[in-house]
């Protein structure tokens, strides 16, 4: 398995079978696919689709582990307001916010980069926002093996904004915590800290 593979960088392979389910799609809407602006629209969204679930070719713990480095840094680092833009898996409409990740190294810090590629791992695929917190959250966990872990999403779906309920400005927060972050001073740290504006 490819430890990352950003397909904006590569051909992306459509099948004709992915092309011409979307063709259907569009037949089925009432559409006229033959016609100009649409010729190219099966292939276009076919690439789109593959382009947001590429996270299921991709390895998560193998990227933590390319860029691993001994260290005795033992406080928290955090990264914080990682844009996260994923697919409900329930309608497949977008939903997308932001994502607060942070550690306690144990002997090994990780790459900064590392952390926002794991994000988008797991958000390129079919997700719920709880199961997206938890596999960033226990993929760390495990790989890193940290003193402590937490993650917290933020984000706003697309499912209950543009169809369904329509709530335009309902924000949906899941967080998870493991080690040291389940100690309520670690996580009233990290979570102040998540909050502040520095800049
Ligand atoms: N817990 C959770 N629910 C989600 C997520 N994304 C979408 N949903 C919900 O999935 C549910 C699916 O419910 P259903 O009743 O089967 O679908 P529906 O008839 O389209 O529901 P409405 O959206 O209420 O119209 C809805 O309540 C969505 O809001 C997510 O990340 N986490």
């Amino acid at each position: 398995m490819a430890p990352y593979q950003n397909l904006e960088e590569y051909n992306i392979e459509i099948t004709n079978e992915v092309k011409d389910r979307f063709a259907k799609i569009i037949d089925e809407i009432g559409e006229d696919v033959q016609r100009d602006g649409l010729q190219k629209t099966p292939e276009r969204a076919a690439k789109a689709m593959l382009f947001l679930t590429q996270g299921y070719g991709q390895d998560a713990a193998e990227i933590l582990r390319s860029a691993m480095f001994e260290e005795d840094y033992d406080d928290m680092v955090i990264i914080k307001d990682i844009e996260v833009y994923s697919l409900c898996e329930h309608h497949m409409l977008p939903f997308f916010g932001k994502a607060h990740v942070a550690y306690i190294p144990n002997g090994h810090i990780v790459g900064l980069s590392k952390i926002p590629r794991v994000v988008d791992v797991f958000a390129r695929r079919l997700q719920v926002q709880e199961r997206l917190t938890h596999d960033i959250l226990e993929c760390l966990n495990d790989t890193l093996k940290p003193k402590g872990v937490a993650v917290v999403i933020e984000a706003a779906h697309m499912c209950m904004m543009m169809r369904g309920v329509q709530k335009q400005n309902s924000v949906t927060t899941t967080s998870g915590f493991r080690g040291q972050f389940e100690k309520i001073e670690t996580r009233n740290e990290f979570l102040k800290l998540i909050s502040s504006d520095l800049s």
